[in-house]
């Protein structure tokens, strides 16, 4: 076992002054996470417990280098930490497979437990997601409560969450991972088996399992009920996003890696004020920016959802709506952070995530332009590295702003742009087909003249047709 320590200085850093409120707020409701929903007579469910407080982290270590291994578990404290746990240490073990009972290798546990202990733990954290009967066996061991990264991650999620919406989606994914997870379920299923090969059964059911049982059924019924919700939701976004893309303003999506800068540049290329924390996961709720590219068109950006290594497949599942916004846009900008230790599993992981939220689909992914951020903070020879196999990247600080204006203009030629050139006369009495030229298309003349407004514009083939009455003709110009 290698030691790790998570360093502090991590932690806090400058916080921005925009979304300040938003910021408050959710620390505000960390505080009380937990403790109001409709099931709290469920007292086995996992994440209701999930109060972290002091943790030790610990990995398995199965391919890679140790440098590998390290920013692992590196990334693992920073989402510990963001969930509000303090970490004590973190230990990695090199092993072919992680043990099917007990997760690290049984001689180590108690290393570990005497590790946690000496350093006054209440919690540890696994690396990884463990079976029902891997955390089971491993809490009995270390007599400590034992989580996994999913569950980590979902206790993030439902402290960010603040959109009905967003709410609803994490609310299911940790039902349906906390499902098989009930406590006791395990030996209440094997007692019944058991009783039954025995010819007894009937005295195999305690009163606990009946608890467990009715459990389940409400837990059940509320899954359902969510989904409904989250379809009933999904189907009022989708109606604003056919209103949006009838508008034919193009849409940028942004994505990537949790932390990696994106609410950043959508700030640095609109000077919208969207939350910028150093924290994972401070963007949950997908948030549209109106923009405009250098040349004047005008455009729409959409940040969204970070990724992360081993996304739980319950959020991807839940936030599949959401992350499908990605998948309509006209644009992919996908942020990498330059100074991460290995860049290219972030967007090696983003790309995972994305292609399983597109498999189904009959649209193909939208062209991606990868954007490596932080350019300011990385490593000249990460960067050249990166440069090298990712040679038609942007490369930015959204700090320094170096290279955004450069991003600005990439994003304007990769998108699509309006085909017909038109050349009317704007009657006065129609301001508002004017108004949609600017809105929606590029204006190359424009006179104000005695009977209306004389334009000369790039415009959609839908606006043209509307402009086709006021057409002035002129010869064809070369
Ligand atoms: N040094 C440096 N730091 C940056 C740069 N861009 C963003 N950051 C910092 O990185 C952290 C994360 O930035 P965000 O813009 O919130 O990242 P995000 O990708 O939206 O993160 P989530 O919404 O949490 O997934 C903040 O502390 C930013 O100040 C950059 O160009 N250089
Ligand atoms: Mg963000």
């Amino acid at each position: 076992m290698t030691n790790f320590e998570s360093d502090p200085e991590l932690v806090e850093e400058e916080t921005p002054s925009t979304g300040d409120l938003a910021l408050a707020d959710r620390v505000a409701l960390r505080r009380v996470a937990g403790l109001s929903t409709e099931l709290t007579d469920v007292t086995e469910v996992e994440y209701r417990q999930l109060r972290l407080e002091r943790v030790v982290l610990v990995g398995v270590w199965t391919d890679g280098d140790s440098a590998y291994a390290e920013a692992s578990l590196a990334e693992l404290a920073r989402l510990a930490e963001t969930a509000g746990s303090e970490v004590l240490d973190g230990l990695v073990q090199r092993r072919p497979r992680p043990d099917p009972a007990t997760y690290i290798g049984s001689g180590k546990v108690r290393e570990l437990r005497d590790l946690a202990v000496s350093q006054g733990a209440d919690t540890i954290i696994c690396d990884g997601e463990l079976s029902p009967s891997q955390l089971r066996q491993l809490e009995e061991r270390v007599k400590l409560k034992v989580i996994d990264r999913t569950a980590l991650i979902l206790d993030i999620f439902a402290q960010h969450a603040s959109s009905r919406e967003g709410k609803a989606q994490v609310e299911l994914a940790q039902l349906q991972y906390m499902l098989p997870r009930l406590r006791g379920w395990g030996e209440a299923m094997s007692r019944q088996a058991g009783g039954r090969l025995a010819g007894g059964g009937i005295g195999g059911r305690g009163p606990g399992e009946t608890k467990l049982e009715t459990d389940r059924r409400r837990i059940h019924k509320r899954i359902a009920k969510l989904r409904r919700e989250i379809n009933l939701m999904g189907q009022a976004r989708q109606t604003k996003r056919s209103r949006r893309l009838g508008s034919t303003t193009p849409n940028v999506a942004i994505a990537g890696y949790t932390n990696a800068g994106k609410s950043s540049l959508l700030n640095a290329v609109t000077d919208a004020g969207v939350l910028v924390e150093d924290a994972l996961f401070a963007t949950l709720d997908p948030a549209t920016r109106r923009g405009v590219t250098p040349d004047g068109r005008p455009l729409t950006f959409t940040d969204t959802v970070g990724f992360v290594r081993h996304l739980p497949h319950q959020l991807v599942e839940a936030f599949r709506s959401t992350l499908e916004e990605v998948a309509d846009a006209d644009l992919l900008v996908h942020v990498v952070d330059g100074s991460d230790a290995v860049p290219t599993r972030q967007v090696s992981s983003v790309r995972d995530v994305l292609r399983e939220i597109t498999e189904d689909r009959e649209n193909p992914m939208p062209p991606e332009l990868l954007v490596v951020n932080k350019i300011d903070q990385a490593s000249e020879v990460v960067l050249a590295e990166l440069r090298h196999l990712f040679p038609d990247a942007v490369f930015v600080s959204a700090h320094t702003r170096e290279g955004i204006e450069d991003l600005r203009q990439r994003i304007s030629d990769a998108l699509p742009r309006p085909g017909d050139v038109v050349d009317a006369l704007v009657p006065y009495s129609r301001g508002e087909l004017v108004a949609r030229v600017h809105e929606e298309g590029e204006v190359l003349e424009e006179e104000h003249t005695d009977t209306g407004t004389r334009l000369r514009a790039r415009v959609w083939p839908n606006l043209a047709a509307a402009l086709r009455e006021f057409a002035v003709d002129v010869p064809a110009r070369h």
